[in-house]
């Protein structure tokens, strides 16, 4: 009561932050953006995939920032490993799940702490009890923005068999609504990054039952969006995060049962599920886990800064975003700044030891006075007495 106890943030000192070729500009700009707010030097890593955006990071960052806290490296696995081997105080990497095990082990060499933004399979369930033509609308968004390449787009859908046909044909239309009768030519249809991710997603296809799309162009990497349908839950494209625009639909006999699909995999970096059942939608979040979770729509957990963002188990560990990402570069330091006076009220934890001391230390503990609520007034009395006591000078 009479002393000061207080959690002050420090920085944690030099910050590596290695980004991700997808979204490259807010994933290396909004963790720096929070690292300089919690008092670090910050060193950042664009992925090599985006090179432009690299470039362009390297040539305008020194322009408004201190060179000599605030550097951007560029390059690929080479200059990475280089730079993993320097001791950090914090490295936040974002990518493939592969590599932030290499980003965890050479981490630990110095000991330092990381915050790693993975991926996964992230499902989305759809219930019989649920406005289609919107969830559908959604979804489409959500799946075909970036062409797929989103970290928490909807990987795969799980429905009851009745939806399935249902399903298809609303996100044809929509698709239709959004990019047109040529998608080919809509200037908001995106392409694959490069051929390795094309011939990946292409191999992901093969034996699949194709509902919808399905049409490809090796030149541009174009992959039309694409809808699978009675998907084996043993099928490749259900054993690795597709990162394309390609939507498999599992058919599964009622939400216990995705639950249990959800369950039986890696933990994913989002959760989403479509109902006007808000107990189902509460069901369902408390009988799975994943990084984040948007009911009702997909991927709008990433927008809001006061929501953490991060993955769990194999999608990732730390969050950040808003005022997460300062308190992940930052040391919570607690400290209590007692006064040299008042001597008197320590004695009972110095020897020699006694019963009586005991009995009183038991008494401050509340040990005693865990039964009545008068007995605990009566102590916040005795508490009050004391620190008036104390702040007159009598004691
Ligand atoms: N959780 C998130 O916020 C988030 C965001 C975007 C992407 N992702 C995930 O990232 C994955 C896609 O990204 P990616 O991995 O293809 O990106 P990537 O190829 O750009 O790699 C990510 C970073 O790791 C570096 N890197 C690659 N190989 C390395 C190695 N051997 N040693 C050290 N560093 C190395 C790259 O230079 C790059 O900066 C997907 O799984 C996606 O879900 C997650
Ligand atoms: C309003 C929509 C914003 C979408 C941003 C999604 C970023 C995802 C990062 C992971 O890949």
């Amino acid at each position: 009561m009479l002393d000061e106890a207080y959690v002050q943030p420090e920085p944690l000192g030099v910050v590596l932050i290695i980004g991700a070729w997808n979204y490259p500009f807010v994933l290396t700009i909004q963790p720096l953006i929070g690292a300089i707010a919690a008092g670090n030097a910050v060193i950042i890593k664009p992925s090599e995939l985006s090179e432009k955006t690299a470039k362009i990071l390297a040539e305008l960052l020194p322009q408004y920032l201190d060179q000599d806290l605030y550097a951007v490296i560029n390059g690929g696995v080479k200059e990475t490993t280089e730079l993993l081997k320097q001791r950090f105080d914090h490295i936040l990497y974002t990518g493939n799940t592969a590599v932030g095990k290499i980003v965890m082990e050479a981490a630990a060499k110095h000991l330092t702490p990381v915050t790693l933004e993975l991926g996964g399979k992230s499902p989305c369930y759809i219930d019989t009890d649920c406005d289609l033509d919107i969830a559908c609308r959604r979804i489409t968004w959500g799946k075909y923005m970036n062409c797929g390449q989103t970290c928490i787009a909807p990987d795969y859908v799980l429905c009851e068999p009745s939806l399935q046909n249902q399903i298809v044909q609303k996100i044809k239309e929509t698709v239709k609504e959004f990019y047109g009768e040529n998608i080919k030519e809509s200037p908001d249809y995106e392409r694959i990054i490069n051929l390795r991710h094309f011939k990946r997603i292409l191999n992901l296809l093969e034996g699949q039952k194709i509902a919808f799309g399905g049409e490809t162009d090796e030149a541009t990497r174009y992959i039309a969006p694409t809808i699978l349908t009675d998907v084996d839950p043993e099928a490749k494209v259900m054993q690795e995060e597709i990162f394309g625009p390609i939507l498999p639909i599992v058919p599964v006999k009622n939400a216990d049962e995705a639950i249990k699909f959800i369950n039986s995999r890696e933990k994913p970096l989002a959760f989403y599920i479509f109902s006007h059942n808000d107990k189902l939608v509460r069901r369902m979040i408390d009988g799975t886990s994943s990084g984040g979770v948007t009911a009702n729509d997909v991927i709008m957990h990433f927008t809001l800064s006061s929501l953490p963002f991060g993955g769990v188990g194999s999608s990732g560990m730390g969050v950040y975003h808003g005022k997460y990402t300062f308190d992940t570069f930052s040391h919570q330091r607690p400290c209590l700044l007692k006064s040299l006076k008042r001597e008197g009220a320590n004695k009972l934890r110095y020897p020699p030891n006694s019963q009586s001391k005991v009995d009183w230390a038991k008494f401050f503990l509340l040990k005693r006075f865990n039964k009545g609520k008068l007995a605990l007034l009566f102590l916040a009395f005795l508490g009050v007495v004391a620190a008036v006591l104390a702040k007159a000078g009598y004691y």
